[in-house]
């Protein structure tokens, strides 16, 4: 049984004032989400501390959005893994589209973030997926594919327990176009089967795959359905406490 995943990526919004009003909002209802459903929030850097703290009582995980490859050193603007694993933060977000496409993080520079994030013992959330063109060109499985060969596969099979993945097509992130359930399966199955060539079965069987964009209480529950779809990684309906639990609650 995987576990199911209902991650919110707050990205660059909320300032702590209104984040403690979303957490708030999260921890009054949070009863309502089943509990084999694991909720994760990834705040900007300068409120995770402060969300750590609030959420300490319950099992939401707290999640970095990014961090840098290196240990230490003359990186200004950065943040390290131990930086975030002293505030008790965990789980990393790696490799999601808006890194990728505007701060130019490249599968070589992705990959190394997963291995410094492996050996400090922090989970991943290792997000891919491809552009419109790249659908449009039938090109998808194998954009995919590159990423995860070029982003991921280096690691050791032992690594995968720490690993979640995100797929999301960025021609769906923000846009209010969604992949359809079948769309999101097919891609889903793919990589499992990608895995499988590359690693076992075995390992392609157990890891969570999440789909992102455009995730909203009205479509999660038919997403989430699918076999190989196990959770969402969502963007803007994780802004809103309602919906981010309504959004959970359909699983
Ligand atoms: O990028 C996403 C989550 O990481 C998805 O964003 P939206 O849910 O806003 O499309």
């Amino acid at each position: 049984m995987r576990q199911k995943i209902v991650a919110g990526n707050w990205k660059m919004n909320c300032d702590l004032a209104e984040m403690e009003e979303l957490l708030a909002g999260i921890k009054n209802n949070i009863g309502s989400v089943p509990n084999d459903v694991q909720l994760m929030v990834a705040p900007s850097f300068t409120n995770l501390h402060p969300a750590f703290e609030s959420l300490r009582e319950t099992n939401v995980k707290v999640v970095a959005q990014n961090m840098h490859q290196s240990e230490s050193g003359a990186f200004t603007g950065e943040v390290s893994p131990s930086m975030l694993k002293s505030i008790g933060i965990e789980t990393v977000i790696i490799g999601h589209s808006e890194r990728r496409s505007i701060f130019n993080e490249t599968d070589a520079v992705l990959a190394e973030k997963v291995s410094t994030a492996l050996k400090h013992g922090m989970t991943v959330v290792f997000c891919f997926g491809e552009e419109l063109k790249d659908r449009k060109a039938d090109q998808h499985f194998e954009v995919v594919k590159q990423q995860l060969k070029e982003g991921l596969f280096h690691i050791n099979d032992a690594d995968w327990d720490k690993i979640i993945l995100a797929y999301e097509p960025v021609w769906a992130i923000g846009t209010g176009e969604t992949a359809s359930p079948e769309q999101a399966q097919e891609m889903h199955a793919e990589i499992r089967k990608m895995i499988t060539e590359e690693f076992s079965k075995e390992i392609a069987d157990k890891v969570a795959i999440l789909y992102g964009g455009s995730v909203k209480p009205a479509n999660a529950q038919e997403i989430f359905a699918k076999e190989d779809v196990d959770g969402g990684l969502i963007g803007g309906a994780s802004l809103k406490a309602d919906d981010f639990l309504a959004i959970a609650k359909s699983y």
